[in-house]
Formats: structure tokens, sequence, C-alpha cells
């Protein structure tokens, strides 16, 4: 089997003095999805926030291409090509769309290129190109959001609750355009509530409960164990 692309190998880490990760294990394979599952405050988004270099583990190992990343800034993840979209999407409201954009040109990328790819695969982004990002629906944010992480051309995405405050038609829409770029060779990893978004794209999945990965498999293999809670009605 081939090597994961980004690892977790028993991490642990902390708000101050308690614990929220205790001993997490997780794989992502190069071109693959991985999406992670589970209830409000099973540890999700710190987990993404490790991934990220965002938040340091206090025991355990990030590995990244094989190599640990432990003590990585985000900045240093981004270059290696490690790119998050937080949850709430990280777009700078007060700024137009092609600004936002711009943002992404920090690791080499050209405007135009970041601006014409963006537009080719959101067209509605192209028509809203001068308008303040934080005048857009919430779909247009996350389209705008992804468009500036594709701008980095990472080899991994880091992608937490890509639903929230979607409309399912719009979640749907989104997924199509990750599973695409999953079939063209990125590596994802996804933190989401609800698991019937991005089951049926998921190469592998993870369900996570305080703190630690109580499942993991192909989406087949752990479904049952996916309560109709975690599957988000
Ligand atoms: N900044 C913080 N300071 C202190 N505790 C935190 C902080 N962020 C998260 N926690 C706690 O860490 C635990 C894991 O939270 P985390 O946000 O990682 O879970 P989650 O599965 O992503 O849930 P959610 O979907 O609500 O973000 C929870 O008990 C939460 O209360």
């Amino acid at each position: 089997m081939t090597e994961p692309l980004l690892e977790l190998r028993g991490v642990h880490a902390a708000y101050g003095a308690i614990e929220v990760l205790h001993g997490v294990d997780l794989a992502l394979r190069p071109g693959s999805l991985l999406a992670l599952l589970g209830p409000n405050g099973g540890g999700k988004s710190t987990t993404m926030r490790v991934c990220g270099g965002l938040h340091a583990p206090t025991r355990g190992e990030l590995r990244f291409a094989g190599r640990k990343m432990n003590g990585v800034t985000a900045q240093r993840a981004a270059r290696l090509g490690v790119c998050s979209i937080p949850e709430g999407r990280g777009v700078f409201p007060n700024l137009t769309v092609r600004e936002n954009l711009w943002a992404a040109t920090g690791t080499g990328a050209r405007r135009e290129d970041v601006e014409e790819k963006a537009f080719a695969r959101f067209p509605i982004l192209a028509k809203r190109r001068d308008q303040l990002a934080g005048s857009m629906s919430g779909g247009e944010q996350q389209m705008l959001a992804l468009s500036r992480a594709l701008g980095t051309e990472p080899a991994v995405l880091l992608l937490d609750e890509l639903s929230m405050g979607l409309a399912p038609m719009i979640v749907s829409r989104m997924y199509e355009t990750v599973a695409e770029l999953v079939e063209g060779g990125l590596s994802v990893l996804v933190a989401e509530q609800f698991a019937r978004a991005v089951l049926p794209i998921a190469d592998t999945a993870a369900l996570m409960l305080h703190g630690r990965v109580v499942a993991a498999g192909a989406p087949a293999d752990i479904e049952d164990r996916l309560s109709s809670d975690y599957l988000g009605g």
C-alpha cells in the first residue's frame, strides 16, 4: 500500500492544562479523500489544526511525506503544500473577491493564473470579482475560500466543516468539485459533522469521539458504527 502523505501518530493535544486529543492516529494517502466524522466537540477541528501547523501536539508525531513536521508554523506547512480552509471559511469580508484571491499568491503563484483558474471553476466568482467577499452568499464565500486555497497549488487540502451554514444543494455542488480535485491527484482531509454529505466521495473515513478515533476504514466498513446521530439525519 502507498505511504501516507500526511499522517498523525499517537497525537495528543491540549488547550492549556486540558487535553482534548488522546492519541490520534490518522493516515491520508496521496490522491485520496479521508473524511473525519463525529459529533461536535469530538476533536475534529483540533485535529485539523494540528495537521495544518496551527496547533502544536503535546505528544506524538505529525508527518508529511514521510518526515516528522512537529512544530512547523502554518506558513511553513503551506509552503510544504498543506493548505487549510478553517471552519467559517476564513475569507476576508472587507476585501473584494480578486483581492482575496491575490492573498493566495504569497506562495509564488501569479495573480492572473489564480484568478483564471478560480473563474473557470466557479464562473459566479468572475461576475462578483470586484464585490466585497462579505457581501456574498455563504456558498459563494466557500467557493472563494476553496479557490484561494487552490491558488497555492497545495498537495494536501484540509477542509473543516465545508457544509456549515450552506443549503444541501450547494454542499453537493462543493463536494462534487472536491471529488474532481481528488480525481486530479489532490489529497484531501475533510472534517464533517454531517457524514452523509461527504461519505459517498470518501476513500476512507474515521469516526472521532471524545478526542479519540474510535473507528477507521473504508466508508462501507465503518458505516454501522455511525449511528443516525453522526449521519446527520
Ligand atoms: N480554544 C479552545 N480552548 C479551550 N478548549 C477548546 C478550544 N477549542 C476547542 N476546545 C475544546 O476541545 C474539544 C474538542 O473541540 P474541537 O473543536 O476540536 O471539536 P470538533 O469535533 O471540531 O467540534 P466542532 O464541530 O464543534 O468544532 C472540545 O471539548 C472543545 O470544548
